[in-house]
């Protein structure tokens, strides 16, 4: 099991564990974050949720697990272009779920798409439960990313699907500059005066800064046991789009 830079960056304080720290941050931030993810992004993370889950549309998966679910925005959107029979959205914070609970419930979507309480480095579900995965903007808040990777890939059926969404820092001119400013400035700022969490929006582009990218997070999911594991940068770099088959 190897250790990874992102697994120290931590949202408080250097004593507790990292999940601990993460799943209160995630409380704490949940009636603000729908607001601010969609403000800090522009928008642009609806069509990088777009562009995920059309990747899964040719095989029509009908078993889904959400990772990392959050408010449920990436589960909502993928029930609604696939159409699968089940949509579990997990998540370690019940903050966040409950304000995906009540999202369903208004959409009138509370049958299709349940959530429940996991933690992906030691989910419950019995082996080859799922036919697709997805996680996104959620392993890089993992304690163990290796673990968290080996669990998605035993509750994966064979040929079943991983697709995972994460934020990552562009590395050429103009973004790399544009970016940086951006991370520094304006990323902690709105975030402090939006969710009134003062680390929050710090550990964000921190641990962004930390998690492995590109070819080396290819690597990684090549070792969990995933195949032709595929990326995509998306718009100059500040997103990544990883594909991975069991
Ligand atoms: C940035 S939010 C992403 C939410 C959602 N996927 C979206 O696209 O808006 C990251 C989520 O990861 C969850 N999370 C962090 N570590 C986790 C773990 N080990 N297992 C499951 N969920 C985790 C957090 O509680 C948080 O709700």
């Amino acid at each position: 099991m190897t250790h990874y830079p992102q697994e120290k960056i931590k949202p408080y304080n250097e004593s507790e564990g990292k999940a601990v720290q993460v799943e209160k941050m995630f409380d704490n931030i949940a009636p603000a974050y729908d607001k601010l993810n969609h403000l800090l992004s522009l928008d642009i993370d609806k069509s990088w949720r777009r562009k995920a889950i059309r990747l899964l549309k040719p095989y029509r998966p009908q078993h889904i697990m959400d990772v990392a679910t959050g408010t449920g925005d990436f589960a909502i959107q993928a029930y609604r272009m696939l159409q699968p029979e089940e949509l579990i959205g997990t998540d370690i914070s019940e903050g966040m779920m409950n304000i995906g609970r009540e999202k369903v419930k208004q959409m009138h979507l509370d049958k299709q798409i349940s959530f429940a309480k996991e933690d992906c480095t030691t989910l419950s579900f019995p082996d080859n439960r799922f036919d697709a995965i997805t996680v996104a903007f959620g392993i890089r808040n993992f304690e163990n990313l290796d673990k968290g990777l080996q669990e998605m890939h035993r509750v994966l059926v064979p040929e079943g699907h991983l697709v995972i969404l994460e934020l990552s820092e562009p590395e050429w001119f103009p973004m790399k500059q544009l970016y940086s400013i951006y991370s520094k400035i304006v990323i902690p700022n709105l975030g402090k005066l939006f969710s009134k969490d003062n680390s929050a929006y710090t550990y964000l582009p921190n641990s962004i800064k930390a998690f492995p990218q590109g070819e080396a997070m290819q690597g990684i999911l090549r070792k969990a046991g995933f195949r032709e594991v595929k990326f995509k940068r998306l718009t100059l770099g500040v997103c990544t789009l990883y594909f991975a088959t069991k």
